[in-house]
């Protein structure tokens, strides 16, 4: 089992596909996480995308507060998500704005002010974000072998498009995790241990490090900041997808000594196929047969999902500690 998050230089795609193809596979089947360089996000992006959020965050709470979190969507304030559940005894020690697709400046939500001014540096940045996953999924469906018959190498590409209506499910999430407060907060995770509900995520993290990754599905690993890269993780999704092949690996955030004197800020771009996908296996000769068990799903859940009533089921759990209004305010479709 890999105990370092390999790194993936992904430029001249066209002709370096095969080669981009394996180490990719290689990482999604053990480690589920890797970074990639030479992708297509420019540095500039990255930080007009931070400044942005950082312009939110420094908003007094009850102006950010007015765009309260609905379907997922908008403000989720300190403790208002659990993503271990089954652990922690409070809520994630983090603020969190989810944005819907933004398309040709229009945005599904209402935005804060700061966020209208910026929606389009916005939806540049996510653009450059999802030219990077297209690379990552035509990458995967090339080294899954996909018949071309089936899609061949679009097969993942066809259910991610970003203009689609049916993917409304892509999310951007803009974090902050304040500084200071263990001693107050109690607990040494900040975000609880979790695996992603998607298919792949793009995480940016900005001059604070506290991402810790199980490798091994017992050890921790910190997932360093590696200039000009980006983290990719593999989600819930291609776990159904592959039986069990890729591996959607447990991360948290805990407390680090810097955090005392600095607030963490970081970005994670969330793709999720259009909500009808049905999540069984793939066409790839690579798939095992069988079927794993899923411990994310409560057990009993029917045997085929679709990528929505995944999400649902994911979301649900995070939520299910906030007050009734707000658990159906997040998760009714
Ligand atoms: O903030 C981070 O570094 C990780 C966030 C994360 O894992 C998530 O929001 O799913
Ligand atoms: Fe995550």
């Amino acid at each position: 089992m890999a105990h370092e998050i390999p790194i993936v230089d992904i430029s001249d795609f066209p002709n370096r596909y095969e080669a981009i193809a394996q180490d990719i596979f290689r990482a999604c089947t053990t480690i589920g996480f890797f970074y990639v360089v030479n992708h297509t996000v420019p540095q500039e992006q990255i930080a007009e995308a931070f400044s942005l959020s950082k312009e939110f965050y420094d908003r007094p709470y009850e102006e950010k507060d007015i765009y309260g979190s609905q379907r997922n969507r908008g403000y989720v304030g300190l403790y208002g998500q659990k993503l271990d559940p089954k652990t922690q005894k409070r809520g994630d020690h983090k603020e969190a704005f989810n944005f819907g697709p933004i398309r040709h400046g229009e945005s599904c939500q209402p935005l804060p002010p700061v966020f209208e001014k910026g929606k389009e540096k916005i939806e540049t940045f996510w653009r450059s974000c999802d030219s990077t996953a297209q690379i990552v999924l035509e990458a995967l469906a090339i080294a899954l072998k996909i018949p071309e018959e089936e899609g061949g190498r679009d097969w993942f590409k066809r259910c991610h498009r970003y203009d689609a209506e049916e993917t409304k499910d892509f999310t951007l999430r803009f974090l902050k995790y304040p500084r200071g407060a263990q001693a107050e907060h109690k607990e040494k995770v900040r975000t609880g241990a979790h695996t992603d509900f998607g298919s792949i995520t793009l995480l940016f993290q900005k001059g604070v490090p506290g991402l810790e990754v199980q490798a091994s599905r017992t050890d921790w690993i910190a997932a360093p900041l590696i200039e000009n890269a980006i983290l990719v993780n593999v989600g819930g999704v291609f776990e159904f997808w592959t039986n069990g092949l890729f591996k959607s690996t447990m991360h948290r955030v805990v407390f680090k000594p810097e955090h005392q004197e600095m607030d963490r800020y970081s970005i994670a771009c969330f793709f999720q196929p259009a909500g009808n996908t049905l999540l069984r296996p793939i066409p790839s000769t690579l798939v095992p047969k069988s079927r794993p068990q899923f411990d994310e799903v409560p057990e009993g859940t029917k045997d085929e999902l679709t990528a929505m009533e995944y999400l649902q089921l994911r979301l649900e759990a995070t939520y299910a500690h906030m007050s009734a209004e707000t658990r159906s305010a997040n998760v009714v479709y």
